[in-house]
C-alpha cells in the first residue's frame, strides 16, 4: 500500500518528537497502520536548525502553505500552536481536501465548531488525541471505549506544568518563579505560560472534554477559568494540615438543569488517587452510569508523550482513509446531527464545598458572628480550625459542606466588613471526588 504523506508544520518540542518516534519506531508503526507513514514536507521557522535535526530525509521550507497546498500531502500535522496563523492553516488544509492532525487544543476550544463543520463538508478527518493530556489515550476513551455510558462528571489534572510547579512547591520548597523556569526548561509550558498559570490551558482542554462527554458544542467562552498564581503557600501548608492536597483540577459536570465547566484550585481529599498525581503527570477521573468511576494517568505534556498521541492519529488516519465518512468516529464524540444545546451554568449556580480562610482580630465574639453569617446564608460548617497571625490575630480555617457559590460569595461579602476581619477572605473550592 502507498505511504502514508506527511506534511508537518513545526519542528519544536511536539513536532520534534514526532521526528524522532517516527524515525525510531517506524517499522512497528508500519506493521501497525498497515503502510508506512512517511514525513516528506516541513514547515519550519529556522532553517538551519531543521536541517541539522531532519538531514537531507525530508523537504524544508519556511513557507508553511507550500506544505498545506503541495497535492502530494495527504495529511497536515499542526504542531505550530496558536490561533492565528494555526487557525489560517488548518482552514486552508481543510479546504485543499486533507486530512489534519493537531495537538492545538485552544485553536479547537475557540474554533473548534467552524474547523469541525469544514471538516465535515469536505469530508475529512480532523483528529487531536495530543491536544487534551498528552500521551493519554482520554480522546479515544471518551469517544469510543465509554460510548455506552451516560457520563455523569469528569474531573482531571489536565495541565502539567501547573501540576510540576504545585508538586515542586509542595514537596521541595521551591519558589512559584523557580518551579516555572523548570517547567519550561523541561517543554512544558505553552509559549505563553500565563496560559497555564491562569488555567487557560487547562480550560481549553476541559472545553473539548466537555463536548465530547456531553455532546454539546465546544464553548470555551462559557467555561470559569481560574489559575494558580493567586494561590498562597500558607494555603498549601493548611491544606497539607488538615490532610488535603491543592491541585488545579477541570471539573465538568452534567446536572438536570445544566453543565458545569469550571477549571480552578482544588482541595482533594489527601488520599484520592488524584491528589497523588505530581509532577507533569496528568490524570482524568471519568464518571460513567455504567462503567462507574475509571482513572486515566500519564504523561500530559512533553516531547515524546505528546508524540505518542500525535502518531496515534496518523495510525487511525492511515487505517481509514479510504473509508466512507459515517464509518468514522464523529469529531466530538457524538453525531453532528444529534448534538444538544445543554446550557453551561454560571460558577454562580455551582454546588460544591468551600475551605475559607480569615485574617481576623483574635478578639472575643468574632467567631460568633462569622458562624451567625454563614448560618444565615445556609452554609453550614464541616470543621474549623484556628492558628495565631501575627499581632494579635489569627487565621480562622472552616471547611464547610456543600453551598450554592452565590450564597458563599454573598456570606464572604458580609463577613469582609466585620470591623475583627482584616483582609479579604481566600476561598478556595473542594471537591471530595467520590
Ligand atoms: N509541549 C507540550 O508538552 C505540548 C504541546 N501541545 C501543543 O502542541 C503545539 C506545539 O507546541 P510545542 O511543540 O510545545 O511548541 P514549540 O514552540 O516548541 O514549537 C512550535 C514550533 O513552530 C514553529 N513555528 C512557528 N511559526 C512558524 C511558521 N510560521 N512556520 C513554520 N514553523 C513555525 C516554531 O519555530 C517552533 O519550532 C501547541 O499547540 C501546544 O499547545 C500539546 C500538548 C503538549
Ligand atoms: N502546556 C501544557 C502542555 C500540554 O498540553 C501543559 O503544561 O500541560
Ligand atoms: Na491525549
Amino acid at each position: 500500500m502507498k505511504p502514508l504523506k506527511v506534511g508537518l508544520l513545526g519542528l519544536g518540542v511536539v513536532g520534534g518528537g514526532v521526528w524522532n518516534v517516527l524515525s525510531r519506531n517506524g517499522g512497528e508503526i508500519a506493521r501497525r497502520a498497515g503502510r508506512s507513514i512517511e514525513v516528506s514536507r516541513i514547515a519550519v521557522r529556522d532553517m538551519a536548525r531543521a536541517r541539522s535535526k531532519v538531514g537531507d530525509a525530508a523537504a524544508i521550507t519556511t513557507d508553511p502553505f507550500e506544505v498545506v497546498r503541495d497535492p502530494e500531502i495527504d495529511i497536515v500535522v499542526e504542531l505550530i500552536g496558536g490561533y492565528t496563523l494555526a487557525l489560517e492553516l488548518v482552514r486552508e488544509a481543510i479546504a485543499q481536501g486533507k486530512h489534519v492532525v493537531t495537538a492545538n487544543k485552544a485553536l479547537l476550544a475557540c474554533h473548534g465548531n467552524e474547523l469541525f463543520a469544514a471538516a465535515r463538508e469536505k469530508g475529512v478527518m480532523l483528529v487531536y488525541e495530543a491536544a487534551v493530556a498528552g500521551g493519554i489515550p482520554i480522546i479515544k476513551a471518551l469517544r469510543e471505549g465509554l460510548s455506552a455510558n451516560r457520563i455523569n462528571w469528569l474531573a482531571g489534572i489536565i495541565n502539567g506544568t501547573t501540576n510540576f510547579i504545585l508538586s515542586e512547591m509542595r514537596s521541595r520548597g521551591l519558589s512559584f518563579e523557580a518551579a516555572l523556569a523548570d517547567a519550561q526548561r523541561l517543554g512544558y509550558a505553552e509559549a505563553d505560560p500565563t496560559f497555564d498559570i491562569e488555567g487557560v490551558d487547562a480550560a481549553h482542554k476541559l472545553t473539548l472534554l466537555a463536548s465530547m462527554a456531553f455532546g454539546v458544542p465546544v464553548q470555551f467562552d462559557r467555561a470559569h477559568v481560574e489559575g494558580i498564581s493567586k494561590l498562597a503557600q500558607e494555603d498549601i501548608v493548611h491544606a497539607e494540615n488538615l490532610g488535603y492536597r491543592i491541585k488545579l483540577l477541570g471539573i465538568t459536570k452534567l446536572r438536570p438543569d445544566g453543565i458545569e465547566l469550571r477549571v480552578h484550585p482544588t482541595l482533594i481529599p489527601e488520599g484520592r488517587l488524584l491528589a497523588n498525581v505530581e509532577g507533569a503527570m496528568n490524570a482524568v477521573l471519568v464518571h460513567g452510569d455504567a462503567v462507574g468511576p475509571t482513572l486515566y494517568y500519564g504523561q500530559g505534556a512533553g516531547e515524546e508523550p505528546t508524540a505518542s498521541a500525535v502518531i496515534a492519529d496518523l495510525v487511525d488516519v492511515a487505517r481509514l482513509q479510504g473509508a466512507a465518512p459515517e464509518q468514522r468516529v464523529p469529531y466530538l464524540a457524538f453525531q453532528h446531527d444529534a448534538m444538544a444545546d445543554t446550557p453551561i451554568l454560571p460558577i454562580e449556580d455551582v454546588r460544591t464545598a468551600y475551605y475559607l480562610r480569615l485574617h481576623v482580630d483574635d478578639q472575643p465574639g468574632v467567631l460568633a458572628d462569622i458562624a451567625r453569617i454563614l448560618a444565615e446564608a445556609e452554609i453550614s460548617i464541616g470543621s474549623m480550625i484556628q492558628r495565631p497571625h501575627g499581632d494579635s490575630g489569627a487565621d480562622i480555617i472552616f471547611l464547610t459542606h456543600q453551598a450554592v457559590e452565590r450564597d458563599v460569595n454573598r456570606a464572604i461579602g458580609l463577613i469582609e466588613q466585620l470591623p475583627q476581619v482584616r483582609s479579604s477572605v481566600t476561598r478556595i473550592r473542594m471537591e471530595n471526588l467520590a
